[in-house]
């Protein structure tokens, strides 16, 4: 049997054979041109949100591709795109011969939409992360509706708190003093109050972002066994955002103090309470920032650096001590993750993989930090 020519070749051929032409020859494995250098990590986690089928208008699992362009899934945004738009971006520059001073790592985890608790939260403790020696990584952002591309630099700190406010149980047709519903009632009030707050200071000035003001949700409400017997407990859960340049303390002592003002026996507890938000500098100073930035001014991509409203695997990345940023490249698209018929356009794929294609080898040959000579 002949072997076919170049032209005919399987694809799954020439990718076996490219990878034969990287020297990993143990000892010093030729992984990047530099080894010495701290690498590059490109984060993105494969697990997705629910969907609510009936109100989409395609399949969210068929990945349905309308006449003008639009690719409808789960995930389309958040963030499976980023994962194949790496994977394509890095396939493009080996196919193109290219090499750089830093080496570039991908890492795909799991059970980043549940807290990341089993997936990057554990991982950036582990050996092998270590391993990677990672010193910058990209990881999600949103979509921007705009012409700009939105890129984070820090995130808000998911605390899940539930307020449980214990009282006087009886009949419901009575005038029952002290009971749980009303001092619930209460903290409530307090939480809303707080958030209505921060909603004004949001509205009222231009200047701030989402991600700058803490945000606030009552998402449960739980309790109560018939309509006739005051309940002896009820609780409600909160989905907090905390901004960054919140003193933690007095804000944990803020709500223990509406609980106590709420009456005896209303207590919380934490579900979630991350309490290490770290800034990644976006000035010359930072040299990750400087390559990433410039590269986008080269290409003509304006930027608008923003704290991330929700919570990403960055932060673990971050309290690690790996400066990281937040980006998705995804322009002129409605944000929709999470959201029914979430989708995007193949164009604005492709671009991102131009995008990444220009970007990596930038972040891959930032010159030596003074912490690396
Ligand atoms: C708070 S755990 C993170 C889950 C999800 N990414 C969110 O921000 O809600
Ligand atoms: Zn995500
Ligand atoms: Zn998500």
């Amino acid at each position: 049997m002949t072997s076919k020519g170049p032209e005919e070749e399987h694809p799954s051929v020439t990718l076996f054979r490219q990878y034969l032409r990287i020297r990993t020859v143990q000892p010093k494995p030729d992984y990047g041109t530099n080894p010495a250098l701290s690498s590059i990590l490109l984060n993105s986690h494969t697990d997705v949100v629910p969907v609510f089928k009936e109100h989409w208008s395609h399949d969210p699992f068929e990945a349905f591709k309308d006449s003008e362009g639009y690719i409808y899934a789960r995930g389309a945004q958040d963030m499976k795109c980023v994962s194949i738009q790496y994977l394509e971006a890095v396939r493009r520059l080996k196919v193109e011969g290219h090499r750089f001073p830093r080496t570039i790592h991908m890492t795909f985890v799991p059970d980043e939409e549940v807290g990341g608790h089993q997936g990057m939260e554990l991982f950036v403790q582990r050996p092998e992360f270590h391993a990677l020696r990672a010193g910058f990584a990209l990881d999600e952002g949103i979509a921007n509706p705009t012409d700009a591309f939105t890129v984070f630099y820090s995130e808000r700190s998911p605390w899940w708190v539930r307020v449980t406010s214990t009282g006087r149980p009886g009949h419901g047709s009575l005038f029952i003093e002290d009971t749980a519903a009303e001092k619930l009632h209460k903290v409530v009030s307090s939480i809303l109050a707080f958030r209505e707050k921060e909603w004004q200071r949001l509205q009222s000035n231009p200047h701030l972002k989402e991600g700058a003001v803490t945000s606030v949700n009552l998402t449960k409400l739980e309790g109560g066994v018939a309509y006739n017997v005051v309940p002896a407990t009820m609780s409600a859960s909160f989905d907090f955002r905390v901004a960054p340049d919140v003193d933690f303390k007095a804000f944990e002592e803020q709500l223990q103090s509406w609980c106590q003002a709420a009456g005896e026996g209303v207590t919380l507890e934490f579900a979630q309470k991350w309490m290490h938000p770290q800034v990644t500098p976006t000035d010359d100073s930072n040299p990750w920032w400087a390559a990433f930035s410039r590269v986008c001014k080269d290409m003509n991509l304006s930027l608008e650096p923003e704290i991330m409203p929700a919570a990403t695997d960055s932060r673990f990345i971050r309290a690690v001590g790996v400066p990281a940023l937040g980006f998705s490249p995804l322009n002129r698209t409605p944000v929709l993750l999470h959201d029914h018929d979430e989708r995007l356009h193949e164009a604005v794929f492709l671009r991102g993989v131009d995008i990444y294609t220009r970007l990596l080898p930038a972040l891959a040959s930032v010159p030596a930090l003074p912490s690396e000579s």
